[in-house]
Order: C-alpha cells, then sequence, then structure tokens
C-alpha cells in the first residue's frame, strides 16, 4: 500500500473545514445564540488557519511561508479559544478566556520572530495548540448538569484526541527533527494526525449541532413557560406548578399563601401615557416580584394586568406584611422611573381545609381582591375562610 500523502490529507482537511465554516451558519443563521455564534466563529477560523497553512508551503522557509504560517498559526490557536467560549457558555460556566488569548498571542509572536528555527516554532506551536485543545477539553468534560453530555462527551474526546496527536507533533519537531523536518513530512504521527484531523471535524460538527439543537430546544421550553413583556411565568406554567406546591403543602400539612394583585386604573395609563408606558409598568412591576419574593415563591402573570403570587411556608401575617412592602417599593419606585404613582388592589387567601384545589384557593382570593377593588383600591383584602 502507498504511504499516506499527508499534503493531500491537509489539502482535503482544509477543503472540509471551509464547507463546515461555511454549512454552520447557513443551517443555524445569523439569529443565534452567543455560544452557537462562537462556535460558527470558531470554524472560521479554523478554516482560515488551515487555509494559510497549506498555501504556506508553496514557499517553504521563505518570507511568505513566514507570514502565512504565523497568521495561520494564530487563525488556529483563536479558532481553539472561540470553541472553548462556545463551551464555556453552552455549560453555563463562563470562565476567563484571557488566559488562552494571553497563550495565542504569545505563541504568534514567539513563532513569527522564532520563525527561523524550526525546532522552536514546531515545539511552540504545537505546545501551545495542545494546550488549548486540552483546555477545551476540559470545558467540554467537567459537569454541567444543565447540558447533556453525549455532545460534550463527544467534542471532549475528539478534542483529547487531537491534543495528544499534536503534543506528538510538537515533541517530533523540537526534539526529533529528522524525522519530522517539514509540515507534510510523511512521519506515521503526522499522517496519523492527519487522519485524526477528519474524524475529529465530522465528529465536533456532530456535536457543535446537537449542542444548538439543545440550546435551541432549552430556549423553545423556556419560552413556552415565560411572559414575553414582564419574563414571569405565563398563566399555564404559574398554574401547573402552583397545583404542585398546592398538593405539597396540603399534604405536608404547611402553610401557603396567595395574592393576587391587580395593578388600579391601568387603562387610564394606557389611554394617558400611552401603551409603551403600560407596558414600563408592568414591566417595573414585575422586576419587584422578582426582586422581593424568596425563591421557593411563584409569581406569574396570571392576566393582563393581574398577577399572582403563591408564597410558601407563608402564613397570613407575613404575606400581609409582604404586601405592604411591595406597595411601598412600587410606589417609591413607579415615582421614580415612571414619573407617577403606581398603585394596586390585591386579594390575600390561605391556604385552609376547604381548598381541595388550586380553583379553590384563586375563587378566594379572587374575590377578596374585588372587595378591595370595590372598597377603593390600593389596600389588600384578606379571604375569609
Ligand atoms: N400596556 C399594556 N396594557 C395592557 C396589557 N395587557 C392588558 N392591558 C390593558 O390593561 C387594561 C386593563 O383595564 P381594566 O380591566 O379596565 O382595569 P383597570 O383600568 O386597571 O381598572 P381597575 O382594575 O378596576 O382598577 C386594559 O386597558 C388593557 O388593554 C399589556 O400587556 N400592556
Amino acid at each position: 500500500m502507498p504511504p499516506l500523502d499527508v499534503r493531500t490529507l491537509m489539502m482535503m482537511f482544509t477543503v472540509n473545514v471551509f464547507a463546515v465554516a461555511l454549512a454552520l451558519p447557513a443551517i443555524m443563521g445569523w439569529r443565534i445564540g452567543p455560544a452557537a455564534r462562537q462556535a460558527v466563529l470558531s470554524t472560521g477560523l479554523q478554516a482560515l488557519g488551515w487555509f494559510g497553512l497549506v498555501l504556506s508551503t508553496l514557499w517553504r522557509d521563505l518570507w511568505p511561508d513566514q507570514l502565512l504560517s504565523t497568521l495561520a498559526m494564530a487563525g488556529i490557536s483563536a479558532g481553539l479559544v472561540t470553541l472553548w467560549r462556545a463551551l464555556a457558555l453552552w455549560t453555563g460556566r463562563e470562565g476567563r478566556a484571557w488566559p488562552l488569548w494571553t497563550l495565542t498571542g504569545l505563541m504568534t509572536l514567539g513563532y513569527g520572530l522564532g520563525f527561523d528555527s524550526y525546532p522552536w516554532r514546531v515545539g511552540l506551536a504545537n505546545g501551545v495548540l495542545g494546550l488549548q485543545m486540552l483546555a477545551v477539553t476540559h470545558a467540554a468534560l467537567r459537569h454541567s448538569p444543565q447540558t447533556g453530555w453525549r455532545w460534550r462527551a463527544l467534542i471532549g474526546s475528539c478534542m483529547a484526541a487531537m491534543a495528544v496527536a499534536t503534543f506528538w507533533r510538537g515533541v517530533l519537531g523540537a526534539f526529533f527533527t529528522a524525522s519530522y523536518p517539514y509540515l507534510t513530512a510523511p512521519h506515521p504521527v503526522n499522517q496519523a494526525a492527519a487522519v485524526l484531523s477528519h474524524v475529529t471535524l465530522l465528529l465536533s460538527t456532530v456535536g457543535i449541532l446537537m449542542a444548538y439543537r439543545e440550546e435551541a430546544e432549552r430556549q423553545l421550553r423556556e419560552q413556552a413557560i415565560t411572559d414575553g413583556l414582564t419574563g414571569l411565568l405565563n398563566r399555564r406554567a404559574w398554574t401547573e406548578r402552583a397545583e404542585a406546591l398546592l398538593s405539597d403543602a396540603r399534604r405536608y400539612g404547611q402553610p401557603l399563601a396567595l395574592l393576587m394583585i391587580d395593578i388600579d386604573h391601568f387603562k387610564r395609563v394606557n389611554d394617558e401615557r400611552g401603551h409603551a408606558c403600560g407596558d414600563q409598568a408592568l414591566q417595573l412591576l414585575s422586576r419587584m416580584l422578582r426582586e422581593e419574593l424568596r425563591s421557593g415563591d411563584l409569581a406569574g402573570r396570571y392576566g393582563g394586568e393581574e398577577f399572582c403570587l403563591l408564597l410558601t411556608h407563608t402564613r397570613e401575617g407575613p404575606a400581609l406584611s409582604l404586601d405592604q412592602r411591595l406597595r411601598q417599593c412600587l410606589r417609591l419606585q413607579s415615582e421614580q422611573e415612571l414619573g407617577f404613582v403606581l398603585e394596586y388592589s390585591a386579594g390575600l387567601a390561605s391556604l385552609g381545609q376547604g381548598d381541595i384545589t388550586l380553583d379553590d384557593l384563586l375563587r378566594r382570593a379572587d374575590g377578596a381582591l374585588y372587595e378591595a377593588k370595590r372598597a377603593g383600591r390600593a389596600q389588600v383584602v384578606l379571604a375569609a375562610r
């Protein structure tokens, strides 16, 4: 069997990375999350880097080689850092990228300035690229409960394998130069690395697409349960979760309170100050609810200007205190941010023996809210048991 031709393998690899770099944005489109954008950028940088590297072999050891291969190393290395960033964003563990960028900068500088020494430049470039591949491996494989492990394992094992091959190439270039005297030398390690890069490109692209799909699914799930204007749970999601919390509270005999809030004279806000101002008012109240509630509590937008708060482990007294706190904050903040005072009416119902379902509790809170409106608004009324 004739020996594998590394130059052809590298050229084919470059063609393939270009194809991936063009195909990914074409498939994903431009309206993608920051992680997917970094992954697309990464393939683009890798493609440019490898193109420069293959092109540089036309002028081996001459100045175009020095310029092109230095830029190529910078591109490949930057491609690894952006892939690391994509993984950090996808796994929700954003770390600091500057050490990796520093390595890219130093390696590019050292490579360009020390180009005349083949052992130095090959040892340096492959050493740094190998380290960056290990960093990507670590970013992919570390524990991340919010993401699936399959695509992370795929990308992580590809990067680990490439790191081994790259380090090996570095050692050959730096210390056994005679057996690896130029980029496309037919050394078995170089041939293996060239073949491996095709396999890892294919598998990591699959990994990136899996990660992208997972991210898109997560976004869809979130959109399905979130109210677009306020970011709170929408009515359906709030009801589902509230039912579960209510049945827990009933089972374990724990106190639970439901505060139903309705902004006063909201129609007037819209009519007199415009719909955008009305939206701002809804967002302000929602932000305050998020800030004031404890993590176990549940806030949702129940209707237009109506909000429901389910307060777990909470009796009437503390629920009334929360209502007072919310009112004061809303008065203060609305005056500061909107230029007028926003008030609300509320009905408070605490879980009693007669409340079998969530609807029972909601009905009582709604009745109390109606009473609060009737009694002149800007107040809370406690529902009768
Ligand atoms: N800006 C804005 N307005 C909304 C939204 N959803 C509902 N509304 C408006 O909220 C207003 C509710 O008016 P009403 O039900 O009469 O209540 P109100 O004026 O607050 O009167 P009371 O509740 O009796 O104090 C309507 O004008 C709706 O158009 C929204 O998402 N944004």
